[in-house]
């Protein structure tokens, strides 16, 4: 079921103040708020009112991107198997994966230099300024969420084994309702979301119910993520969420992924496995998965995920 015109809003927990140290009131009293998010919803808006000095530049860099003509942006491809341009059948959604987008290097070299080829210095910086905000948004979150769990000693391994994926994606205006993409939950850590002022995101609810996404101009979606449910044992469910785009403007949107790094052994913590809470997952590297998930996702087999590939 799909709530049309829900009034319904996500928490929406403030990131903003600049003295948001770890240890202080501060800090506890929105990691309380995260704890109650999670508990309630899943999910939640992270407001960080920085972003809006970057807000127009972004959604500017997005749309000379993808007007780009179709031949050059098919010139973008990745040595990783789902992460380059990509453009659905329908034609009404296309995208732009981004690996380890946290090193300015990669952006330039990766994209920019593929796509405007005389360069383009202020696109380049200004990817590499909102990603700096989301990650630095990011870690924030998942410190608190490793403190919930009484698991913050593992935060700085974790936190260094990162990979920054970023994805870019436009939504045509179109009056048909169509999915793009599905519902899904993501195989990522956290996923911070960041939208132009066109809604279309949905979350289901503990009941199942179809939720619309309003977000404010200063504030991220945060989702949670298969991989971070299997890290936990199982402690927090990923967040199920699709697209339904109606309606004859563009959405813009820009999805900062954050997922373990390829090489690196990801094992839950002894911390969180007793007599009462079995093992649930097997140590993976996430990047063996992601080649599995993909080769599943290209036979057309649903429904695979992390947790199938990892489950003891
Ligand atoms: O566009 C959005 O709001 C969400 C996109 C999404 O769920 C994804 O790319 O995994
Ligand atoms: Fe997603």
């Amino acid at each position: 079921m799909s709530l049309e015109s829900s009034p319904f809003r996500l928490p929406v927990i403030d990131f903003s103040k600049q003295e948001l140290k770890r240890g202080s009131s501060e800090w506890d009293s929105v990691k309380h708020r995260v704890r109650e998010a999670l508990e309630e919803y899943g999910c939640f808006e992270a407001s960080l009112d920085r972003v809006l000095e970057v807000r127009k530049a972004v959604f500017g860099a997005l749309e000379e991107l993808f007007d780009l003509p179709p031949q050059t942006k098919q010139l973008y491809v990745s040595d990783k198997p789902l992460r380059g341009y990509k453009r659905a059948a329908s034609g009404l959604c296309e995208d732009m994966v981004i690996d380890a987008a946290n090193i300015t290097e990669n952006i330039e070299r990766g994209l920019t230099t593929t796509m405007w080829p005389q360069g383009n210095t202020s696109f380049s910086k200004t990817v590499v300024c909102f990603t700096e905000l989301a990650s630095g948004l990011e870690k924030t979150i998942r410190r608190m969420i490793l403190e919930i769990f009484g698991v913050e000693k593992y935060a700085d391994e974790m936190i260094e084994s990162t990979n920054y994926i970023l994805k870019v994606i436009k939504y045509e205006g179109s009056e048909t309702r169509e999915a793009c993409p599905g519902a899904h939950s993501d195989q990522s850590m956290i996923t911070l979301l960041y939208q132009n002022e066109v809604n279309g995101l949905e979350i289901q609810n503990k009941d199942g119910e179809w939720i619309n996404v309003n977000p404010s101009p200063n504030s991220f979606i945060v989702l949670i993520g298969e991989s971070l449910n299997v890290w936990l044992n199982g402690g927090l469910s990923s967040t199920f969420h699709r697209v339904i785009k109606k309606g004859s403007n563009t959405r813009y949107c820009v999805a900062l992924f954050t997922t373990p790094r390829g090489g690196y052994q990801v094992k839950v913590p002894k911390e969180l496995v007793d007599d009462k809470n079995g093992l649930l997952f097997k140590p993976f590297d996430y990047e063996e998965f992601w080649i599995t998930f993909c080769t599943q996702a290209a036979q057309g087999i649903c429904g695979y995920d992390l947790r199938t590939y990892c489950s003891v």
